[in-house]
């Protein structure tokens, strides 16, 4: 049946980030399989956060870039900004690792959606003038029930937790309705118990909506629960990458299995 996989929705092309002549991310080639949680885990200075900017087109001007991004069969330069611009930005949602990144500290959260509707859906052909408006008003209320945020209109983001305002952020990229939502250490902001129950409702929920979910995360026994596939970050090379069980059961590179024998797993994955 390999003959007949689907192709990738996304396929990074070598992609390699240097500053200074420093390589940052070293050649790296990964390809995300549509409706996939595939979590990147490494340490930290791994190149997380610079692999997930580099793949979203954000521009450091610091960093030299080079490599390509297939998108939907499509192919963009990572190295040249104006080239890049054609990439269909509104099929990616990415939640900071800091949320406050996200919010702006001023505005009530209601009108922090209607800008997310706005952006996204910039006159758009899917939905009638009506329907666009309707979207401004109300915010999908099932997203809402999922993970479990009520009465988020009317607030201010001051006036919730740090933790809350992360879920709400995912709760606005997936409102959004994007192709692939990418998580930077998504449970950063939340305890441990939290963490886990709340990364099992957005992953839940971006499965209900179809959508693709790459999340960095250091930690690796939370990885384990949630990801269809595991690759290791490690001084910016990816040193390996394999469906979670593989992973954690049969590593194959030293780094991994030094990883895997120093978690102190729960009952998932024992
Ligand atoms: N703009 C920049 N200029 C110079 N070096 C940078 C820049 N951005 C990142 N780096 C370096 O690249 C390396 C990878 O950083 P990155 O933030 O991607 O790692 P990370 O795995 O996300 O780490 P963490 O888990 O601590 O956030 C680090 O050595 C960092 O110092």
């Amino acid at each position: 049946m390999k003959g007949n996989a689907p192709p990738p929705l996304l396929r990074l092309i070598d992609l390699t980030v240097t500053f200074n002549g420093q390589v940052l991310i070293d050649n790296i080639n990964l390809n995300i399989k549509s409706g996939e949680t595939l979590a990147v885990v490494g340490g930290s200075g791994a190149g997380k956060t610079t692999l997930l900017r580099s793949l979203m087109g954000l521009k450091n001007h610091d960093l030299m870039t080079s490599g390509s991004l297939a998108f939907e069969g499509n192919m963009h330069d990572l190295s040249d900004h104006q080239k890049f611009g054609s990439f269909p930005k509104h099929s990616l949602a990415y939640v900071p690792q800091s949320p406050s990144i996200g919010l702006d500290p001023l505005k009530k959260l209601k009108w922090q959606w209607q800008q997310v509707i706005r952006v996204t859906r910039p006159k758009d052909r899917e939905f009638h003038t009506n329907e666009r408006r309707k979207l401004e008003v109300d915010f999908p209320k099932s997203i809402l029930t999922q993970l479990k945020l009520k009465e988020f209109g009317e607030k201010y983001p001051h006036q919730w937790s740090r933790g809350m305002q992360q879920r709400l952020l995912i709760a606005f990229a997936l409102a959004a309705k994007p192709k692939i939502l990418i998580l930077d250490e998504p449970t950063s902001a939340l305890d441990p118990i939290v963490a886990a129950r709340a990364l099992l409702e957005v992953v839940k929920a971006a499965r209900e909506n179809n959508i693709t979910v790459l999340m960095v995360t250091h930690d690796l026994a939370l990885a384990a629960q949630f990801a269809d596939r595991i690759a290791v970050l490690s001084s910016g090379k990816l040193i390996e990458l394999g469906v979670t069980d593989q992973i954690l059961n049969s590593p194959i590179h030293p780094y991994t299995a030094n990883l895997v024998k120093h978690r102190h797993w729960g009952n998932s994955h024992a």
